[in-house]
């Protein structure tokens, strides 16, 4: 549909693109990204020709752009800017009708029942049918958005570029606008082409990106070959981190804000436990993020964490015995009030981890470990996978069948200071949670 050839282009004599050669499938949701003033819109008014080019060559449906006449090239090409040249005078209606001037005919260009239809289509896609008789001037920032790109769409054009869609956007509407590109780019072939700030939407939507840097193609590729965390913190030139998502198979760069630490580092260690006639609780002075095996836990940021040592009707009581943040409290329970616990401080020199590991024989083993450090998802997972291994291990030489013996293990980390090699702390936990579970056991 769309093929960029060794351009180079800009303003004037100076060029701000340099040597781009990319190509654009019909039907393609393609993102461009990279920071500002990379030359991401500039790269948009050479597709649509609003700038000449110094070297190189477009081909649009393999034509030469150059070669394309005005209205032609309208039939094919429609354009959401960045900014808009406002004609206030306009009603929505009006405004909307503009997009069909390229599918006109003759000397006196008369009004069609497609036309019609076109424009009353493009109205109910962006939801601005409700305003049609307004005057544009009394829309909202992203009311006037969509009307502009119900204007592009009443164009029917084969190819869109947008620059920017979603910045004026809010969340509701970011996502019904890129839902409904991504059904018009699979079911009528639409073929998008969109900047974005937004890395997230961009993984989310986009079949391919390009990532520009100071006028150059950095990478091509599908999201995931170019939502690289080194790449993207080298070209834009901040802290990021990539997650998976948690319902979608497509990653999202999370930023860290520059926070200074606090200048008492946070310690989690036996200080941390206030200790109850019936419960043992661990307060933490900041949110851990947490990986529990406790229902409806799973992964997430929790401050509090509770050992109850009594049945279900007294753990009702909880919230009423300590006023703490309930979504932010994790709470194992055993069905005894034996108390039986040991505590252990293992110090790592710039990092340590305090085990509390509570339980009978007759009962549940509850297994909490908490990183002074930072660590990394696999090391969670590495970490109930040593801590699940040890414990079985030592209730086997105490002739105790794992499978009645209910367990939960829980890793909160603080994430500060320094990261912890989830090997390292795979060995430590696997030796320091055979060591206290022996103790616990022998406590009997
Ligand atoms: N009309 C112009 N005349 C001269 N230089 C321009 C003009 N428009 C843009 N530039 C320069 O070209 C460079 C690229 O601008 P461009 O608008 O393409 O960047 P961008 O990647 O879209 O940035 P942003 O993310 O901030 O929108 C910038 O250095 C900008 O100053």
């Amino acid at each position: 549909m769309l093929k960029v050839e060794n351009v180079s282009a800009g303003y004037q004599s100076k060029n701000i693109l340099h040597d781009i050669s990319f190509s654009v499938k019909k039907g393609e949701f393609f993102g461009v990204i990279g920071p500002n003033g990379s030359g991401k819109t500039t790269l948009l008014k050479l597709i649509s020709r609003m700038l000449p080019l110094h070297q190189g060559e477009i081909f649009v449906k393999n034509c030469r752009l150059a070669d394309i006449s005005v209205k032609k090239l309208a039939q094919i090409i429609a354009v959401l800017p960045q900014h808009f040249s406002e004609v206030f005078s306009y009603t929505v209606k009006e405004t909307v009708a503009l997009g069909r001037y390229a599918h006109q005919k003759g000397w006196f260009q008369s009004w069609s029942k497609e036309d019609e239809k076109a424009v009353q289509a493009a109205m109910k896609k962006t939801g601005v049918q409700q305003f049609e008789q307004q005057l544009i001037q009394y829309l909202s920032g992203g009311e006037r958005q969509r009307v502009y790109l119900a204007q592009a769409l009443a164009q029917q054009p084969d190819i869109l570029l947008l620059d920017e869609p979603t910045n004026h956007l809010d969340l509701s509407h970011q996502k019904d606008l890129l839902d409904r590109l991504k059904q018009m780019t699979k079911m009528q072939g639409l073929t998008v082409i969109a900047v974005f700030h937004d890395l997230n939407l961009a993984a989310l939507y986009c079949d391919r990106l390009l990532l520009v840097h100071k006028g150059t193609a950095k990478k091509i590729g599908l999201t995931d070959e170019v939502l690289i965390q080194s790449d993207i913190q080298q070209v834009y030139q901040t802290d990021i981190i990539r997650q998976a998502h948690p319902t979608i198979a497509k990653n999202q760069m999370l930023l860290i804000p520059s926070i200074e630490e606090d200048e008492h580092e946070t310690i989690i260690s036996e200080k941390a436990v206030v200790e109850y006639h019936d419960r043992l609780i661990v307060l933490a002075p900041i949110p851990l993020r947490t990986m529990s095996s406790i229902k409806g836990a799973a992964i997430g940021w929790y401050q509090t964490f509770v050992n109850m040592f009594m049945n279900e009707e007294g753990a009702q009581s909880f919230s009423d015995y300590s006023p703490v943040d309930m979504k932010k409290t994790i709470i194992m329970r055993q069905q005894n009030q034996d108390r039986n616990k040991i505590y252990r401080y293992v110090n790592l020199g710039e990092s340590s981890v305090f085990f509390m590991i509570t339980g009978t024989k007759r009962d549940a083993i509850h297994i909490w470990i908490f990183v002074n450090g930072k660590i990394s998802d696999d090391a969670y997972i590495h970490g109930i996978v040593a801590a699940t291994e040890a414990k079985t291990r030592i209730l086997f030489e105490h002739h105790l069948p794992a499978s009645q013996q209910r367990c939960s293990i829980s890793i909160a980390a603080t994430q500060q200071g320094i990261q912890i090699d989830s090997e390292e702390l795979y060995n430590i936990i696997d030796q320091h949670v055979c060591d206290c579970t022996e103790q616990l056991l022998n406590q009997e």
